[in-house]
């Protein structure tokens, strides 16, 4: 069973709720890094906490949302390790895990709907990472991330 970070800030928390009942549905275990409330907020705050837990390994995989999805997801890809798409179509959610083995998904809930993001929720956990010639790429972007550039 593997267990999913959440976090979201004020504008992300309604459709943070409709993937925690996903996951409830599906028997798929969370941790809800916050924020808890509609009160205003910065969702670095709450996207760093999410992220150190993939990063470490306390969570296999993360779900972000926020208005768009890209403010929370900058914020996630600060952190070492951490592989956040954000996304507002199945295709490239599913991609995303296949090629680029993401280990974080963004969503923006004044882009996405309940039915879409929940949609995109499916395609990203159910992706499996295909390795082989992307591994090389992946490795690359492991470089650039630890030390600004890429072997010869
Ligand atoms: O990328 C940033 C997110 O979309 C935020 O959810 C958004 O900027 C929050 O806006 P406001 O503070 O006006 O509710």
């Amino acid at each position: 069973m593997i267990m999913i970070a959440l976090a979201s800030d004020h504008v992300g928390i309604e459709l943070k709720k409709y993937i925690i009942e996903y996951l409830e549905e599906h028997n798929l275990e969370y941790r809800d890094f916050g924020t808890y409330g509609t009160e205003r907020c910065n969702y670095p705050e709450f996207a760093l906490k999410a992220a150190n837990a993939v990063a470490s390994g306390e969570c296999e995989k993360g779900i972000l949302c926020c208005g768009t999805g890209i403010g929370i997801s900058i914020a996630a890809n600060k952190v070492k390790g951490i592989r956040c798409v954000v996304c507002s179509d199945c295709y490239s959610a599913l991609l995303s895990r296949q090629h680029n083995n993401t280990n974080m998904l963004s969503l923006g809930s004044r882009v996405v709907g309940k039915d879409l993001g929940l949609m995109i929720v499916e395609q990203w956990l159910n992706g499996e990472y295909e390795g082989g010639r992307h591994q090389v790429r992946i490795d690359q972007i492991a470089q650039i991330e630890q030390t600004g550039k890429i072997a010869d």
